[in-house]
């Protein structure tokens, strides 16, 4: 019983858990396999041929990072609900029996093969009758194209009112899962979608079949405009699960909306992290979920390298981002600082520097920040400096470089190893290969950068940016 479980396990949270009656296999899945080329060098042809040279050798290369990320082989927990209940994994999208119009949508993004992610989950969200999952799978690795095409399938395009409920913690997001909608369902007309966001005041009754918005616009359209009605969902999807269930994030609005569902609605959560308390959480307030889990060993990608620069200051750390900025051309980069202070100072300095900068934080208007990440996700900018806002979800394919300015840490000064793994997944999507640089000013963030290390279980290497032969290096 959806709504009960979820009620009673948000009032019996700090119970533990239950166990959940499950099959335990070990499969093959997703994706740290070594890609091909490295990012980080921009491309600077001049003439015509160089340009063409230069795309059919990104075509034939994106290729081979996409095969090698969708064979490798990482070892994952799948617990399906149901010992008699088994879904097999697909290796196309034509074995999924998917509608054409959908399977042209996928086609047409370029989609050749299903990542591991879209392998294991898609027949369990796409079974008859729906399954609940709760999913994790590493960043950039096509969770949000699977519960995309998940909703897509499970639409009635005669029904003229809302049946899918997708919820994002960032407007940025919301926009950014809606263009994906909008790309796979683009053969698929009568499917429509609108975007409960703060500011769209739809005013009537909706007729669109998917709805897709942050938790707050949701709850309002569910009960206080009332253009939902909510007993009419069949699939509920909370992008980045996680934070829409933790207490310190959007749990009580994620809550207060699963609450009016009808106790048959699927209910799909997918993160590429889940602290460990939540994960529990999770699994108590999903009625009988499949799980898809990473093994902690598996949750960061080694096509992501990661380095840590040795600095003294805010000053320093300025001149080793310079100093990389010289030793290697990079096509675009995220720059990540703790405050909204730091970032603005930062995004100054590079500007004077000469750098196409562009900065986002937590204070600027939705509508703001949504046309600073499309224009960065256009290349207008090359560098984009930015707070914690931005670190979940984010994809830009261009972006081979992630620093991290001030090293994430939660309000007590601990590790966010979540965040890390987060803002360091920018870079490094669907296969392709990243640097991740962490500037360590003191005592206090080596020994979070350590806890970091240890937490993942993965070395993080030492660069000096004084070196320009060593920065050079690690990009080749
Ligand atoms: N089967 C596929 N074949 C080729 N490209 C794909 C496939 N699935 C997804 N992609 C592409 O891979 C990129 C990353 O996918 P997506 O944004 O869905 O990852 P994600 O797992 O949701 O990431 P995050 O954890 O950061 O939210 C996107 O640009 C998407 O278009």
């Amino acid at each position: 019983m959806a709504t009960d479980s979820w009620a009673q396990a948000v009032d019996e949270q700090e119970a533990a858990a239950e166990s959940v009656n499950v099959n335990l296999r070990n499969i093959r899945t997703n994706s740290s396999g070594a890609a091909a080329k490295s990012e980080v060098d921009g491309n600077n042809k001049t003439s015509d041929d160089d340009d063409k040279e230069d795309k059919a050798a990104q075509s034939l290369l994106n290729k081979l990072i996409r095969s090698n990320l969708v064979n490798t082989t990482n070892q994952v927990e799948v617990l399906q609900r149901i010992q008699t209940l088994r879904f097999n994994s697909v290796k196309s999208f034509e074995e999924l029996r998917l509608k054409p119009q959908l399977l042209q949508g996928v086609y047409g993004m370029g989609f050749n093969r299903p990542s591991k992610i879209q392998e294991t989950a898609l027949p369990m969200m796409l079974a008859e009758p729906p399954q609940n999952l709760i999913a994790q799978s590493q960043s950039g690795t096509g969770k949000t194209a699977a519960f995309v095409l998940a909703m897509l399938s499970h639409v009635d395009p005669n029904n003229k009112y809302p049946q899918c409920l997708c919820v994002s913690p960032t407007y940025e997001l919301a926009l950014q899962t809606g263009k994906v909608i909008e790309q796979m369902g683009k053969h698929y007309p009568e499917v429509k979608l609108v975007y409960a966001i703060r500011g769209n005041k739809s005013g009537m009754k909706l007729q669109e079949q998917i709805v897709i918005g942050t938790p707050g616009t949701m709850l309002d359209w569910c009960t206080k405009f009332k253009f939902i009605d909510p007993k009419k969902i069949k699939v509920f999807v909370l992008d980045e699960a996680d934070v829409m269930i933790a207490t310190q994030g959007h749990q009580d609005q994620s809550i207060r909306i699963q609450r009016m569902l009808p106790k048959n609605c699927q209910m799909l959560l997918f993160s590429a992290t889940f602290e460990e308390s939540v994960w529990n959480f999770a699994q108590r307030i999903v009625p009988d979920p499949n799980i898809i889990k990473l093994k902690r060993e598996e949750e960061t990608l080694d096509t992501i390298k990661q380095y840590y620069v040795l600095c003294n200051c805010k000053e320093e750390k300025f001149q080793a981002l310079c100093n990389i900025y010289g030793a290697i051309t990079i096509a675009q980069a995220m720059i990540f600082c703790h405050t909204r202070k730091t970032a603005g100072w930062l995004a100054g300095e590079l500007s004077r520097e000469g750098h196409q900068v562009a900065l986002l934080s937590g204070e600027m208007q939705v509508e703001q920040r949504a046309a600073v990440i499309e224009r960065f996700r256009d290349g207008k900018e090359k560098v984009l400096v930015t707070t914690n806002v931005c670190a979940r979800g984010i994809d830009v394919e261009q972006v081979s470089v992630v620093i991290n300015f001030d090293l994430p840490v939660d309000k007590d000064g601990n590790p966010d190893n979540e965040t890390y793994l987060h803002r360091i997944g920018r870079t490094g999507r669907f296969g392709k290969r990243g640097l991740a640089i962490n500037m360590v000013d003191s005592k206090m963030s080596m020994n979070i950068l350590n806890r970091i290390q240890e937490h993942f279980n993965k070395k993080i290497e030492k660069l000096n940016t004084d070196d320009l032969d060593e920065i050079e290096k690690i990009a080749s």
